[in-house]
């Protein structure tokens, strides 16, 4: 692959690197270990260190040379999900329930990498903001560094952000103008019945037999109320009830997590959630609680900077492996709120290849390393090309 040639002299370091933080998996908030790792990699290379932003995030400042004041925001993310992992690589995760299974170890080794190179060549006029935030995984880390000031303690003109794809050839680049990522929103329902003995069913309301027609009632939303040439997604991804096998429990909890692009369909869908939880309730005489909370936007890159991308990654991997109108897809990114602060765009870099082509959140999961070093020359290029030396 035609990296820049510096950077791939450390590939073995970064990787290195991606699968120590691969074997310390840490969740939202809880990257305490991650965050002072890169704060001390960061300051080994000379740049300047800010920590405790948004609890575990870490801001690196590197200012290249000459006097343009240009500044760039370049954001990797360090979280790990709750899950455990199925794989057995030699750096598998030692902290059980505890997984990098979105390939969040990579993004913040590629960022390393490229501060390294960049803090080594200063090859740049302007100021490079390395941004590694904690809890992208629903926990709003990018919203929160924001609040707690981001942009107005580290001036940004533009913000970029990586996600690896498994989905796409190792090495390729997508990127696109418009939506790239969908939003984001949760639901929380509680199937209020009563509680009975199980040989007793008459006396009781079963959540459970109610959780079930409300399951298969959410499944009728996308089917059979979303517009057909429009995109929703609902999961019902949590379904609990019950603590005994002779007893008819008292309650039962669906978790749902839904995905849209734009607001009309976001509204509709929980429409048509809170009527069917109203609805089946009335149906077996019990309340259904819901707590609908709307979460992540949708990541919508603006034409100009995706175009941007598009012509840095042609730079790095060749036209042939960039696609400047990548498909969308339906998970969702905390990203989109560093966008509606600034301009700027978000990309995917394919990491799919024989053995590495199980999907983000798949318990076998593993970020593909050959695409290291195409990560972070990404990154240089994308310096080197925004804040040009004069
Ligand atoms: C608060 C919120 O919207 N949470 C979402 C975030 C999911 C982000 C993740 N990258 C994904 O696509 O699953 C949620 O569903 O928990």
């Amino acid at each position: 692959m035609p990296v820049n040639n510096r950077i791939a002299e450390f590939h073995d370091d970064m990787t290195e690197w991606r699968r120590d933080f691969h074997a310390h998996p840490e969740i939202k908030f809880e990257e305490h270990r991650t965050a002072a790792r890169v704060a001390e990699m960061l300051q080994s290379w000379g740049i300047e260190v800010h920590t405790g932003i948004a609890g575990t995030g870490v801001v690196g400042v590197l200012r290249g040379t000459g006097s343009s004041g240009r500044a760039i925001g370049l954001r990797a993310d360090m979280d790990a999900l709750p899950m455990d992992e199925e794989g057995n690589p030699p750096y598998r995760s030692q902290n059980p329930g505890r997984m990098h299974a979105c390939g969040h170890d990579g993004h913040t080794t590629m960022l390393l990498g490229a501060a390294r190179y960049l803090a080594e060549t200063r090859n740049f006029d302007g100021t490079v903001n390395f941004i590694f935030q904690p809890a992208e995984e629903g926990g709003a880390g990018a919203r929160i560094m924001i609040e707690e000031g981001l942009f107005d303690r580290f001036p940004c003109d533009t913000v970029w952000g990586i996600h690896n794809a498994p989905h796409m050839p190792a090495g390729t680049i997508g990127v696109r103008p418009g939506p790239l990522m969908a939003g984001a929103d949760q639901a929380f329902l509680t199937v209020k019945g009563k509680g009975a003995h199980a040989a007793r069913p008459h006396d009781g309301i079963d959540p459970i037999a109610v959780g079930v027609q409300l399951y298969q009632g959410i499944q009728t939303v996308v089917s059979r109320n979303v517009d057909p040439l429009k995109s929703a997604v609902v999961t019902v991804a949590q379904f609990h009830a019950g603590t005994a096998n002779n007893v008819i429990p008292h309650t039962a909890e669906l978790k749902l997590s839904i995905r849209t692009f734009d607001e009309d369909v976001r509204s509709l869908v929980e429409q048509r959630i809170r009527a069917l939880c109203e609805g089946v309730g009335t149906a077996f005489g019990c309340e259904v609680e819901v707590e609908y909370r709307r979460g992540y936007s949708p990541v919508i890159n603006p034409e100009e900077t995706a175009g941007i991308v598009g012509d840095v990654a042609e730079q790095v991997v060749g036209a042939e492996k960039v696609e400047r109108d990548t498909t969308p897809i339906m998970a969702s990114e905390d990203f989109a709120f560093m966008l509606a602060e600034r301009p700027g765009a978000f990309l995917w870099l394919g990491g799919g290849a024989p053995g590495k082509d199980y999907g983000l959140h798949h318990p076998m999961y593993d970020f593909n390393d050959e695409v290291l070093p195409v990560g972070a020359s990404f990154w240089a290029k994308l310096v080197e090309t925004q804040m040009p030396r004069g």
